[in-house]
């Protein structure tokens, strides 16, 4: 087993021990059901052809069609896949889906590929892992350096190979193919519910504005950030791989959202009060209430980091920004977090609302979508709130304990130790 996985799996270990859950049960999400290995042929626009690495992970199915995106990268390796599709079992249980948890992935760097190599790519991803691809089996959608368009590929090659049109074999669909409205924004205005959701059980009390540095603004980023000035909260710096911007009396958003698009960085907005810098990384040190983590993995990897940080709160919309060796340090620092679990599950939420579009052939309204996103998120929130009041537990641990608990309840359905032990 990989170092990734096994310092992800210390967080289910810390819920399933306070909780007191049966060994077996949990014993049983410590491996990946399945993962697939595979070397895509890629034909170069030049003539050469190079073989890329490719995996997917169908961690665990007990709740259902394991569910997760397909990331193009050139680090991802299958340790990190199997640790991704590891929280989204995770996350599909504590969000109260039906569906368990998968990841993919392609050792490949998107930004050296042409259009037509990434077609070539997505179509051939979908040939080595067809055979475990499948509406109520393993249902794929996009994540990094994947979108709408290269969807729209996939389920074309899926039909091609299974010889039926199947939509509903991965969600994250341009909306023209059966894609939903409102999955874009879906996990930066899930992270804003959530936040919400908590924020009394963070010491903050009362509805009045947050001053919020985000770190990331991308997709979620960017709908966290618009989501947070409607809901009266000041940004006070955002960064993205550029660097880093901000205003101490908050930035306007939609001209930075409008600069960034023109320009391609944060780092090129201007105006009266506004400060840049190329140091992104600095955005940690920013004094705020509440510090999003919209980007990478691993920012906050150890004590070291947790001394620099001038935040009184965390919210991690990115997946697993807060490595488990800062645990014990943020807790000692007084600095409570928001899981990735809990706060980027919007995503996958209104993926889940496509799925059920596509079996039942019904279009979605954006209304029927914004309250079922909040729906949804009130919620896992709630349960997470809840045990944390019957417990003591963390924020974190207690989300982990409300997915373990919902896995545990439905393993334990098809027979137990007690019944089985009768003989
Ligand atoms: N989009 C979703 O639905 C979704 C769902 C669940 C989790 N996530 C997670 O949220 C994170 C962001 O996803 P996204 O869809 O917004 O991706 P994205 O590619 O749209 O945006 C990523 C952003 O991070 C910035 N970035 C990259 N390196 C950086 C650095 N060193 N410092 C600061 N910023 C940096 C980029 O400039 C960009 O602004 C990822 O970790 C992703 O796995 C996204």
């Amino acid at each position: 087993m990989g170092d990734m996985l096994s310092a992800a799996r210390t967080r289910m270990h810390r819920a399933a021990e306070n909780l007191d859950l049966t060994d077996e049960l949990v014993e049983r999400l410590d491996y990946p059901t399945e993962t697939l290995a595979a070397s895509i042929p890629l034909r170069r626009d030049d003539g050469s052809l190079t073989q890329l690495k490719a995996w997917r992970c169908r961690y665990d199915a007990t709740l259902g069609p394991t569910k997760g995106g397909i990331r193009f990268h050139e680090t991802v390796n299958q340790d990190e896949v199997q640790t991704l599709a590891f929280l989204m079992t995770m996350k599909c249980a504590l969000m109260g889906l039906p569906f368990g948890g998968g990841k993919g992935g392609v050792q490949v760097d998107s930004r050296e590929l042409s259009t037509m190599e990434t077609e070539r790519v997505a179509r051939g991803w979908v040939r080595a892992f067809a055979r475990i691809v499948s509406p109520n089996r393993d249902v794929p959608a996009p994540d990094v350096a994947t979108g709408e368009r290269e969807m729209a590929w996939m389920v074309d090659e899926y039909g091609h190979l299974s010889g039926s049109i199947e939509p509903n074999s991965f969600t994250g669909k341009p909306v023209a193919l059966g894609g939903i409205p409102g999955r874009t924004p879906a996990t930066g205005r899930g992270g804003m519910i959530a936040l919400e959701a908590v924020r009394d059980s963070l010491g903050f009390d009362g509805d009045g504005g947050l001053s919020i540095a985000l770190q990331g603004f991308g997709n979620a980023g960017t709908w966290f950030a618009k989501a947070a000035v409607e809901n009266g909260h000041t940004i006070v710096a955002v960064s993205d791989s550029s660097g880093l911007v901000r205003h101490k009396d908050g930035l306007d958003i939609d001209a930075l959202i409008e600069a960034k698009e023109k320009e391609g960085s944060v780092t090129s907005f201007s105006g009266d009060g506004v400060e840049t810098s190329d140091d992104g990384a600095a955005i940690i040190e920013q004094d705020c209430d509440v510090l999003v983590l919209a980007a990478l993995g691993g920012v906050i990897g150890d004590a070291d980091d947790v001394e620099k940080l001038a935040c009184k709160a965390i919210v991690e919309i990115a997946n697993r920004p807060i490595l488990p060796e800062a645990d014990e340090p943020l807790r000692d620092a007084g600095i409570d977090v928001v899981p990735d679990i809990l706060a980027n599950g919007g995503g996958v939420t209104i993926s889940h609302a496509e799925w059920v579009q596509g079996r039942t052939g019904l279009g979605w309204k954006d209304d029927e979508v914004a309250d079922y996103l909040e729906d949804k998120m009130q919620d896992a929130a709630q349960a997470v709130r809840d045990l944390m009041d019957q417990s003591g537990l963390d924020m974190r641990t207690a989300a982990y304990g409300v997915a373990l608990k919902r896995i545990c309840a439905a393993v334990s359905a098809a027979g137990t130790v007690e019944e089985f032990g009768k003989g």
